[in-house]
């Protein structure tokens, strides 16, 4: 088992990676929570897959367990749903001392984790990530949120969990696509940093060279958003650069009618606005073409979907990294040497060329 130290200053946890260790779950939360009731939070496509095994680790070791499912998919990361779970809670007796555990994917880790940050004001989370894209970037950091309407993760709260638990052997069971998706956020990270994750995904070349790096790519892409997060948990400033690709990711993918995945957004968002920072001088092409090469490599999508421009300008000028009239958008001055550019919102169509 590989142990990741996140040293955030008031509430430091671990992650721990390795085969099989979702079998240990009860034994791994005993580490960090007294025994209590538990919120055990999956989606319909995780709970019969691997909800009843987690339970009864818990249960073993001493935790009284409340199971708790929804749909699967990001229709799902709302308040309606957000609002059934958390009455769920309510009428199993759920107090200030218990706790939330996460099972799933990004949009469980991102549902749950709200639902902690929020009920009675705040009560323990752990993540237990059981696709890619949670495994290697939505269960670290403290990001939580629902969705309103089109609008992502809009209404949202910080809450690091206790800890986070990343079991590679559950991407066994994950659809191709949505294996694949998750890549488009390695990719990313891989572009951000110039170390050995770059060239490990200089190697990958389909679905089934990721799947069998996983482990290690969890904890290369684990340890770089650590380092990023501990600097910056609030996303003040540092924090930003992991939003690289999202400010047209996240676009295309509220306005996608759920056709693309998170991941895939990023992927198209991440050339789209490598291609406009190439175009105006300040990202080498080659780089923007290392990019493509990298996703296309193993399936993802990089080419923007027909839908229009002005929406998409208008969901982009919402973004969260946008202050005093200005948008903060995040570019690669070469593989690892990420950078920021403030434009005026009022100029960003010119710039993006939209
Ligand atoms: N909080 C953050 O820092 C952060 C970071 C990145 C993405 N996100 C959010 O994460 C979400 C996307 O996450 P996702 O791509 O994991 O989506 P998801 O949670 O919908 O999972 C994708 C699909 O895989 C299924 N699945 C998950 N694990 C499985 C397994 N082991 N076996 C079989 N099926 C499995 C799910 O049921 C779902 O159908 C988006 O809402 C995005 O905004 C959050
Ligand atoms: O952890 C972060 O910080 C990120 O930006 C990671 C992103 O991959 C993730 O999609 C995040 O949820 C985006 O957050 P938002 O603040 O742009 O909604
Ligand atoms: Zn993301």
């Amino acid at each position: 088992m590989e142990i990741l130290d996140v040293h955030i200053t008031d509430h430091p946890y671990q992650v721990k990676i390795g085969q099989g260790l979702l079998k240990s779950t009860g034994e791994l939360v005993t580490s960090v929570w007294s025994t209590r009731k538990v919120a055990l939070i999956s989606d319909d496509n995780v709970a019969p897959l691997y909800q009843q095994q987690v339970a009864d680790s818990l249960g073993q070791a001493g935790f009284k367990v409340f199971s708790y499912q929804f749909e699967a998919g990001e229709e799902s990361k709302s308040l309606a749903v957000l609002g059934k779970l958390a009455t769920q809670m309510t009428v199993d007796g759920f107090n200030r001392d218990d706790g939330v555990i996460a099972l799933g994917g990004g949009v469980t880790g991102d549902l749950a984790g709200f639902l902690a940050a929020t009920y009675m004001r705040g009560i323990d989370l752990i993540q237990i990530p059981t696709s890619l894209l949670a495994q290697v970037d939505s269960s670290v950091g403290g990001k939580t949120a629902v969705d309103l309407g089109t609008t992502k993760n809009i209404l949202g709260s910080f809450l690091q969990p206790d800890l986070v638990i990343v079991d590679p052997q559950t991407l066994r069971t994950l659809k191709e696509r949505d294996l694949v998706e998750g890549y488009g956020e390695v990719v990313k990270v891989a572009g951000l940093t110039d170390h050995s994750l770059w060239q490990l995904i200089r190697t990958i070349n389909s679905p089934a060279d990721i799947f069998e790096h996983a482990e290690q790519i969890s904890e290369l892409a684990i340890k770089y958003k650590a380092e990023v997060v501990e600097a910056d948990e609030k996303e003040g400033g540092l924090r930003q650069l992991l939003n690289f690709g999202h400010t047209i990711g996240h676009a295309v993918e509220a306005l996608s009618d759920g056709n693309l995945r998170h991941g895939e957004a990023v992927a198209i968002g991440m050339v789209a606005i490598s291609q406009v920072f190439t175009d105006h001088g300040l990202t080498p092409q080659e780089v923007t073409d290392q990019l493509k090469d990298r996703l296309v490599a193993v399936g993802l999508p990089i080419d923007l979907p027909k839908i229009d421009t002005e929406q998409i300008l208008s969901k982009v000028k919402n973004d969260k990294k946008s202050h005093d009239g200005h948008l903060n958008l995040v570019y690669l001055k070469e593989v690892g040497s990420p950078a920021i550019m403030s434009v005026k919102t009022s100029e960003v169509a010119d710039f993006l060329n939209l």
